[in-house]
């Protein structure tokens, strides 16, 4: 099974390039929008916790990003004009516990999430799973009540935990109703990516009808985000302007290389 979002298939074919839009303010983010034209790109991540860092009032933050996420979708609707295809956007609040640059309360990020999928502001949705369970569960009903699709998230900038943790973490996001799992860890020599790599796939051999998506960050993970197709991660986050994490790569040079991996 793929998940599909407005004509991209999650889960099937070449492992879609998702671009990060770090923008401070909204002329910014759609700035980046603007450049995505003519580029690699299937799917755009909105990471709203760069955005609007002056309003610290969270009812006016809220606010700003409703009105945001409306406008980015419609200047990415006027891509589909340039022949880009209507790109889905990917909300994602990437708090300062998980390696992002805002830092929120489990019911204040939970309040905010939920907020932005009913007012339909959003594609997708990135939830970070092993904040509190109440909450988590509650922004994953509010998603799927909107019909957003779940992408629940964690990451280990530090380290790369073992083998069946990766996969046990995995499995534990399917099962709160994740559509798609995702995990991003930092190696400390190749065997880690290796780990990373092997996880992947026996996660995604066991339970082929769930897409997920995987990286092991930092210079030394690159390969993992190329080879997805190989093992089994259904996307790459990659660069159209600066970058969101340790060792994503310009949108180009992916497409490139996960070309010649699949021939
Ligand atoms: O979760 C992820 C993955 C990521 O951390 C990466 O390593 O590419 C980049 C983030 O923007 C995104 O939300």
């Amino acid at each position: 099974m793929t998940i599909s979002v407005r004509g991209t298939e999650l889960g099937s074919g070449r492992p879609k390039i998702i671009v990060p839009i770090t923008a401070k303010d909204l002329d910014g983010a759609l700035d980046a929008v603007g450049a995505l034209v003519g580029q690699d790109v299937d799917l755009v991540e909105w990471r709203i916790d760069y955005f609007r860092q002056d309003l610290t009032d969270l009812d006016a933050y809220q606010a700003a990003v409703i009105d945001g996420a409306q406008r980015l979708r419609g200047a990415l609707d006027e891509l589909a004009a340039d022949g880009q295809g209507g790109l889905p956007l990917l909300v994602t609040f990437r708090t300062a516990a998980e390696g992002g640059e805002r830092a929120i309360d489990d019911a204040d990020y939970a309040a905010l999430l939920s907020a932005v999928v009913a007012a339909g502001g959003a594609d997708l949705v990135d939830v970070e799973a092993f904040r509190d369970a109440e909450q988590v569960a509650a922004v994953i009903e509010a998603a799927h009540t909107a019909s957003t699709v779940v992408i629940a998230s964690n990451h280990d900038f530090h380290a790369t935990p073992a083998l069946e943790e990766i996969v046990g973490r995995l499995e534990r996001m399917r099962d709160m109703g994740a559509d798609v799992p995702k995990i991003a860890v930092m190696p400390q020599d190749p065997a880690d990516v290796l780990t990373l790599l092997r996880a992947t796939w026996d996660f995604h051999a066991a339970n082929p009808d769930t897409p997920i998506i995987t990286m092991s960050m930092g210079a030394t993970g690159v390969v993992s985000r190329v080879a997805g197709r190989t093992f089994g991660s259904a996307a790459t986050f990659g660069t159209a302007g600066a970058a969101s994490a340790p060792g994503q790569i310009p949108t180009g040079t992916l497409a490139q290389v996960m070309d010649a991996l699949s021939d």
